[in-house]
């Protein structure tokens, strides 16, 4: 019977490994989670505020945009130079004509403003280790490259004068330089990955020193044995670069602890400042979230974050994203959209008119998205709840009319509505029609909307009734 047994308990543990542990069984940690539950800073709560970010992949790939010698490649056009369609050397080769001359920064953060993106995550180097930035430690950079200049200054520039935060994308992992492994398995892999170490502390260092206003560090590539096996010096550079830029923001994606762990510690701790693991998937529950920060990486293809020719597969319209933005800030996460801008700089027309769209969209209804969280109201099928933190005014973002018109509300006890109206147009109210108590339909003038809207719920605690105070009889 216990033969039987073994095969469980290392599933079970598995399993476990991903969630908390169960209080009491925890162990010790050297380089582990620093710190349990959310930041309470400012820069983090900045940070939780946004709501929706932008994200983009560009570089080298960004060139052959999927596609090598007439042939298409089916994974993600970022990663082409690990197809065996193509010679690393030919892809390598790109650097001599990467010329983004259509590349304007102050267009591409005017496009992400009218969008409404509060933040934007920009890759300065991905898994080919083509640096979008001219680095000292290494000449496979943008300055050996025709284009030669800087691209991420502007970029930062243009961003945060468009008064849009910048995170800064940076893979460890870096096919460019010979010194990286996947593994570390003979001594002359250790003296060599010695080395990588010391090159990615001095690139980090160096993007940290060149550009002192972004906001935070978003980690790829750090899934190989090699890396998971540095878990001391992972965190002695994550506290030395903390050090460097007080309310730095890292997430869950840059380091393991001493035992491997990913994301989630050995005890089931997050480690960084928010979960990095929700890549183009979106939690259903707010258990799921487990009482962390998040952000949601998502593509408009399925799975194509550098600029993908072809544009094939289900692309994802308007609707479909805005659902996916207010389902992330009703979990308590930001919705972080991506864009692959071509090689010659310039951003595909599809890309730019969902970012015309959503911000059309955004432009009515932001207020149910920014410095909104999760409202802690029973899901309803036609859509998500926020609420703006600090206050008790709830929004109703419908993207499902039911064919009742009837949109139901289940508030805590002792709340009730005090006003209901349509966002941006508040002389459209509603009289909720409360059905039992804390519950509440709000009936809709139509079902025939034909895209999402938001009804704004100002409620407030019932008041006791007050115990009528009899005189004393004279
Ligand atoms: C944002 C994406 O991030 C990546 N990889 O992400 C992951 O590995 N995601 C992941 C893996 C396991 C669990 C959860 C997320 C990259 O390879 C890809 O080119 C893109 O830059």
């Amino acid at each position: 019977l216990l033969l039987l047994l073994i095969p469980l308990m290392f599933t079970c543990q598995t399993s476990l490994a991903q969630q908390p542990a169960a209080q009491g069984d925890k162990v010790s940690l050297v380089h582990g989670a620093h710190r349990t539950g959310r930041r309470t800073d400012a820069a983090m709560a900045r940070w939780r505020a946004y709501g929706l970010g932008q994200f983009i992949h560009w570089g080298l790939y960004s060139i052959p945009g999927g596609e090598w010698d007439g042939k298409t490649y089916n994974g993600a056009a970022e990663w082409i130079r690990s197809w065996d369609g193509i010679t690393k050397s030919a892809y390598d080769s790109l650097i001599y004509h990467f010329n983004p001359v259509k590349f304007d920064a102050t267009a591409w953060a005017a496009a992400a403003q009218q969008m409404g993106a509060k933040y934007v995550t920009i890759t300065t180097k991905h898994h080919d280790g083509f640096c979008l930035w001219p680095s000292k430690y290494t000449s496979y950079t943008v300055a050996s490259s025709p284009y030669k200049k800087d691209l991420i200054k502007p970029l930062v520039d243009a961003y945060n004068k468009a008064g849009i935060d910048v995170i800064l994308y940076f893979s460890i992992m870096d096919w460019s330089n010979p010194d990286w492994r996947y593994d570390i398995k003979t001594k002359d892999d250790s003296i060599a990955f010695e080395r990588f170490k010391k090159f990615t502390r001095n690139q980090l260092l160096e993007l940290l020193e060149r550009y002192p206003t972004t906001k935070g560090l978003w980690f790829d590539g750090t899934w190989d044995n090699a890396w998971v096996k540095q878990a001391a010096f992972a965190d002695e550079l994550e506290t030395e670069m903390r050090k460097m830029r007080p309310g730095l923001i890292i997430g869950s994606r840059f380091r393991a602890d001493e035992n491997g762990k990913r994301h989630f510690d050995t005890n089931g701790q997050l480690m960084g400042d928010y979960e990095q693991g929700w890549e183009r998937k979106i939690p259903n529950t707010i258990t799921e979230v487990h009482g962390n920060d998040w952000d949601c990486v998502m593509t408009v293809p399925e799975n194509q974050w550098g600029y993908n020719a072809a544009w094939k597969g289900h692309i994802k319209t308007t609707d479909e994203l805005l659902e996916m933005l207010a389902k992330c800030v009703s979990l308590d996460g930001n919705f972080v959209l991506n864009f692959g801008p071509k090689g010659d700089g310039s951003i595909r027309k599809e890309e730019l008119s969902l970012a015309r769209e959503i911000g059309d969209w955004m432009a009515v209804n932001q207020e149910a998205i920014y410095g909104c969280e999760y409202a802690g109201l029973e899901p309803q099928n036609w859509g998500y709840f926020t609420k703006k933190t600090g206050t008790d005014k709830i929004y109703m973002l419908v993207f499902n009319v039911p064919v009742s018109g009837a949109l139901r509300v289940k508030l805590p006890v002792q709340t009730s509505i005090s006003k209901a109206y349509r966002l941006g147009q508040p002389a459209q109210t509603f009289v909720p029609e409360e059905i039992q108590a804390s519950e509440s339909f709000i009936h809709l003038k139509t079902t025939s909307e034909k895209h999402p809207f938001v009804i704004v719920l100002e409620t407030a605690k019932k008041t006791e009734n007050p115990k009528v105070k009899y005189e004393k009889a004279k």
